[in-house]
């Protein structure tokens, strides 16, 4: 029944809502083999993060090492990596492995809590985006990668574009930060396919790892062999779904109900 293999790189989230754990139970949902290399580990709840803790460098490299020995991975994801030092030992191993790679530009969390150093922002455009299949930035993220600031639908497109010019693929920008934008998403390949996604707006405060869930869902779909053009309009019903399922279990925004 699990005949698929995704694997996500990224950190953990003690909190269970965002991070690895979301993009695990969304791979599960999808009934895909889940696999996780983990950058770093996090104290947080709904609320803060009070504590991230990269691993060390080999136990990075080992896990990667270690999967690729012995499993035949479909289609990986990148989320929080935290350091130059971690997107450099990502990208030296992401260079060697001919499957797609969904890049997740992970930088803060919805609560403010800084998940990227900005000295890591050069290191990302340099050595992910050349081998980005898809890089998924939200408008802050965007913003940060093309250089250029987001008001409108206009700068969106524009900052889309710059994101092209840095060597990616594919990009999805994630409109929700704009007024009016939540659940409308922009999408520009390579080859110059232009498109506005939307999916209907779910009213919810808990959204913890939504963005986590949508670059995991993309992931999950490659894995199974759609192409990556449906797999992103499959992976925003499925945010949809579980954005409708969402629930809350602290003081903060609570997780996606990814089942
Ligand atoms: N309230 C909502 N209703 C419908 N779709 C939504 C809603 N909020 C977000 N989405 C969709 O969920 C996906 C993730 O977008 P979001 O803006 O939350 O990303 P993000 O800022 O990276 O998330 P996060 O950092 O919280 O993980 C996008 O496809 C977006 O369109
Ligand atoms: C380990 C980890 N990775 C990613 C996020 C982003 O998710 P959000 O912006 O919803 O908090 C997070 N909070 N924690």
């Amino acid at each position: 029944m699990y005949s698929k293999i995704a694997l996500s790189i990224g950190g953990s989230d003690s909190g269970g809502g965002a991070g690895i754990q979301a993009d695990l139970r969304t791979f599960m949902a999808l009934k895909v083999h889940g696999c996780s290399a983990i950058t770093c580990i996090t104290a947080q709840n709904s609320i803060e993060v009070t504590c991230v803790q990269p691993v060390e460098k080999n136990t990075l490299l080992n896990q990667l090492d270690t999967l690729f020995a012995d499993f035949g991975i479909d289609a990986l994801k990148t989320g929080m990596l935290l350091n130059e030092s971690i997107i450099n030992d990502t990208a030296s191993k992401l260079n060697t492995y001919k499957i797609t790679k969904i890049i997740d530009p992970v930088m803060v969390t919805r609560t403010g809590s800084k998940l990227l150093e900005d000295s890591a922002i050069n290191a990302y455009k340099k050595l992910l985006l050349p081998i980005a299949d898809l890089v998924t930035p939200n408008i802050y993220e965007a913003n940060l990668l093309s250089g250029l600031e987001i008001r409108s639908k206009e700068d969106i497109e524009n900052s889309a574009r710059k994101i092209i010019g840095l060597g990616a693929k594919a990009v999805l920008i994630k409109g929700g930060g704009l007024k009016d934008m939540k659940g409308k998403d922009f999408f520009l390949d390579l080859n110059g396919r232009k498109e506005w996604l939307f999916n209907n707006f779910i009213n919810t405060k808990n959204t913890h790892g939504s963005g986590c869930t949508l670059s995991a869902a993309i992931c999950g779909y490659k894995a199974l062999g759609f192409d990556l053009f449906d797999s992103i309009q499959k992976a925003k019903l499925f945010v949809e779904k579980s954005l409708d399922n969402s629930y809350k279990i602290g003081s903060g925004p609570g997780p996606l109900g990814h089942h």
